[in-house]
């Protein structure tokens, strides 16, 4: 059965009286990545909130079916909501460092998100974020533990924002952005943990970004939205090899020059 599914689902925009998303659809199994590519403003990132409840004030799923794990999210309520984000369905976004608390100690943040959403006890949910900074594979993560925000990179704070998103065992990740910020081999090696977890533990992917690589890289499937609908949906060998619509291939070209050439050369989508 499918983890996800979205079925048509339309998100509106209650000031505006505006339809902002009007029908994406896709289904997630275990395991499996869909990517979602567009320009700035094509609606991306209000699909996924919209999958994770929290559309921003006046924003609301106004058609189709957003289902979690068989269990449809029309009319959850906050609380309800709030059991299944970082339980079932989790994310990371772009900049890191505002999602974190510049004043405590990144392990003291993480075992926060295990004692609250595991209920494990306090020194139970600190051996666990030390496992957990391991498993994103920061380097002595003992000391990572030790350390506050402001005293880690780019990328060693995006490792620890994933951590702290797997740290309740989603079975859906949403990486929005998640590496954009970040420089090329950051990036690269930002991919490579999530595909190294989703294919450890079978978590599935939803992968949004403006550069179809990254999303070639990592996903089954692509969708490609403009102005909030989708114009192209298929396989990622598809939708490179033989992209259909004019927008998919001035996706495409235009992003050639970040490294989508170099992608297809390595042959990885095979
Ligand atoms: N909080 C908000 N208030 C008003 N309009 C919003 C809000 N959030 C998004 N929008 C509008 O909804 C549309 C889709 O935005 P969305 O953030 O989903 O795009 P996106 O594809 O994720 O773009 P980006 O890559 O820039 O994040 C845009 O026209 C945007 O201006």
């Amino acid at each position: 059965m499918a983890l996800l599914s979205l079925r048509d689902v339309r998100v509106h925009d209650g000031v505006s009286r505006r339809d902002l998303v009007h029908g994406v659809s896709f289904e997630l199994s275990p395991g499996k990545a869909v990517g979602i590519v567009g320009e700035s403003g094509s609606g991306k990132t209000l699909t996924c909130r919209a999958v994770l409840g929290i559309l921003p004030e006046h924003f609301t799923v106004a058609g189709g079916a957003i289902e979690i794990d068989g269990r449809d999210t029309a009319g959850l309520s906050g609380k309800e909501w709030t059991a299944l984000r970082g339980a079932t369905v989790s994310a990371v976004f772009q900049d890191p460092a505002s999602y974190l608390n510049p004043s405590l100690k990144v392990g003291t943040q993480i075992a926060e998100v295990v004692r609250v959403k595991k209920g494990l006890a306090r020194r139970a949910a600190r051996r666990r974020a030390v496992e957990l900074l391991e498993a994103v594979r920061l380097r002595d993560p003992e000391r990572v533990c030790q350390q506050y925000p402001h005293e880690l990179s780019g990328g060693m704070l995006q490792r620890v924002l994933i951590a702290a998103a797997i740290a309740a065992d989603p079975r859906v990740l949403i990486a929005d952005e998640a590496t954009t910020a970040l420089d090329v081999t950051v990036q690269a090696e930002i991919l490579d943990l999530l595909a190294d977890l989703r294919e450890r533990t079978g978590l599935a992917l939803v992968v949004v970004s403006h550069d179809l690589a990254v999303v070639a890289q990592l996903c089954d499937e692509v969708l490609v939205l403009r102005a909030g609908e989708t114009v192209e949906q298929g396989p990622v060998e598809r939708i490179l090899y033989d992209p259909r619509h004019e927008y998919t291939k001035l996706l495409i070209e235009e992003h050639e020059q970040y490294g989508l050439d170099r992608f297809k050369e390595l042959d990885h989508v095979a």
